[in-house]
């Protein structure tokens, strides 16, 4: 059966793809700005974003900008979580379940999601009050759920075009809120209530 949310996905997923590739070069641009700019952004530790894939928003732009202090991680599918390896242009990587290249890394030496400083989250919508709607397979909010009742650090940043804003997403009980989300001309806080 489709549910309305998986309907959105494919609606929002096919308008994310259909961006041309001077959008996403200039949207790059501008979000890297804007997510340099977030006074929650640490000068040193680990920080997480992701390889953009199905037309996501790319980071190479806030990639190659990060302080020299922070590490930058991409996360790594583990059974049933997220984990997290540094990584930086050039370290061997292999493909995941779902066709994402990840750091190849010993899991041992991997990250827990509790001790980065910031993760910057792929999504395919948001809306105003920093809910989001990912791939619908739960990982970021299984590695997350600890942000149910805890404050930040991690902040969790979503990043996206402007084009994945929804008027309204229904939350669900496990839905770990954003606490900021940045798009290439606006940087939406969460609101206290949200
Ligand atoms: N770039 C990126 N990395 C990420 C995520 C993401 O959304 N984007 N994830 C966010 O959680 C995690 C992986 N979760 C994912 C969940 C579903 C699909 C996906 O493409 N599903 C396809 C079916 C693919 C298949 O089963 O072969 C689909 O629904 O069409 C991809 C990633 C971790 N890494
Ligand atoms: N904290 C949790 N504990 C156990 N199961 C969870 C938890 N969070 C999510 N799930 C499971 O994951 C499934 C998918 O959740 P949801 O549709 O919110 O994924 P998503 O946030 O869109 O995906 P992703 O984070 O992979 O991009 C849910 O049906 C739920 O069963």
């Amino acid at each position: 059966m489709t549910s309305d949310r998986d309907a959105l996905r494919l609606e929002l997923r096919a308008r994310r793809r259909s961006l041309t590739a001077p959008q996403r070069i200039a949207a790059a641009e501008g979000l890297a700005a804007r997510l340099l700019s977030l006074p929650c952004a640490p000068t040193s530790g680990y920080v997480a974003g992701y390889w953009a894939s199905d037309g996501e928003i790319a980071l190479h732009a806030w990639q190659t900008r990060l302080p020299k202090g922070s590490v930058y991680c991409l996360p790594v599918l583990q059974p049933g979580t997220l984990r997290f390896a540094p990584w930086r242009f050039g370290d061997p990587l292999v493909t995941n379940r779902y066709g994402i290249p990840e750091p190849d890394v010993a899991p041992a030496s991997l990250l827990e999601a509790a001790d980065l400083s910031l993760i910057v989250m792929p999504l395919v919508g948001f809306d105003p009050q920093c809910h989001r709607l990912g791939m619908g397979g739960g990982w970021y909010d299984r590695a997350l759920a600890f942000r149910l009742d805890s404050p930040a650090p991690p902040w969790l940043v979503g990043a996206a075009f402007d084009e994945q804003q929804v008027d309204a997403l229904d939350r669900a009980s496990w839905d770990v809120a954003l606490d900021v989300v940045c798009t290439p001309s606006r940087t939406y806080e969460r609101p206290a209530s949200a």
